[in-house]
């Protein structure tokens, strides 16, 4: 399990983390979703021993990552895949990191084998290594000494779209079989097809959290009207927050259930082209909503 208590960090003047609270249960998938900056990468260096924290605390296990005497045999992490020493073949550094877990040597051969990683890959240096190969080489690292936690920051980086399936039903396989699985991502649909619960941080503070099912559920309802405008305003009337949906000009995300939607456009004789509650589409914008003043497009704007 990983527990993050009231983390903050700052650099200098700036908030980088601000007062994060969250947990990761064993057995289930995080995903850990913000836009770029919002703080993912940091929160996860506190985590992993890299970074100090200004106050608060992250645990892996119950403890800081500094007071595991054997840190690669309780969490696995993979942070920056290009961080690998570039001389080194693959192999050398499997090896290396097999020998300072004290694990036996045909932990790397499992290794490079569950990654696909072939014999002639894991003996070039890791200087030639594709990007998708080195998060290949970052995932046979973070799982040699079969931790129970497992981190990782954008693990798809870089992989091609069998990449991703591959990544992705590792991870799955990883939790269901009791791990306690943390990834980053800055693209929601990445991680929504993986991830049991989500944390969505924004300009350093958590924004949302919970399980999928539960923010899809508060992802509301997707309405379509030829007759928007007088909709919005009956909305607006019964103090329902609502949003232009990306679905189309003629669309609005709604905060309410479907039929008290369906009830309000009834009383004002709008007629509905669509009337849903909304799925992954609508979880995508709420996140580019909730994360708004981060969006240096102003995607939401
Ligand atoms: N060593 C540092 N010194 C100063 N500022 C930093 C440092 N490390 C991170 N920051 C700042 O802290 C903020 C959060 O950065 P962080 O890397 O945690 O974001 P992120 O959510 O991982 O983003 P991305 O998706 O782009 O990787 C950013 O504004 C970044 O510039």
């Amino acid at each position: 399990m990983i527990q993050i208590d009231s983390l903050t960090k700052t650099f200098g003047g700036f908030l980088a983390v601000d007062d994060v609270t969250f947990t990761a249960q064993p057995g289930r998938v995080t995903g850990f979703l913000g836009p770029n900056g919002a703080g993912k990468s940091t929160t996860l260096r506190i985590l992993t021993g890299l970074t100090p924290a200004t106050s608060g605390s992250a645990t892996v296990n119950g403890r800081r990552f500094s007071d595991l005497p054997n840190p690669g045999l309780e969490v696995g992490v993979l942070l920056d895949a290009s961080a690998q020493h570039a001389g080194r073949t693959g192999r050398e550094i499997l090896t290396v990191a097999a020998r300072t877990m004290g694990l036996p040597a045909r932990r790397v051969d499992e290794m490079l084998d569950l990654v696909s990683l072939t014999p002639d890959e894991a003996t070039r240096r890791v200087r030639h290594y594709s990007l998708g190969m080195r998060q290949r080489l970052g995932i046979a690292t973070a799982l040699l000494g079969e931790p129970e936690v497992l981190v990782l920051d954008e693990p798809a980086n870089g992989l091609d779209p069998a990449g991703i399936r591959w990544m992705r039903d590792l991870l799955r396989d990883y939790a269901d079989g009791g791990a306690t699985v943390l990834l980053s991502s800055h693209l929601l649909h990445e991680i929504e097809v993986i991830a049991d619960d989500l944390v969505v941080i924004g300009q350093g503070r958590i924004v949302a959290q919970g399980t999928k099912a539960e923010l899809l559920a508060t992802a509301g309802t997707l309405v379509r009207t030829p007759h928007h405008r007088e909709l919005a305003t009956a909305l607006a009337r019964r103090g329902l927050a609502h949003a232009t949906a990306s679905h189309g000009p003629d669309a609005l995300r709604v905060e309410a259930d479907p039929a008290l939607v369906g009830s309000v456009a009834h009383e004002v004789g709008v007629p509905l082209v669509e009337l849903r509650a909304a799925d992954g589409a609508g979880l995508e914008e709420m996140f580019l909503e909730l994360t708004a003043e981060t969006q240096r497009e102003g995607a939401a704007a």
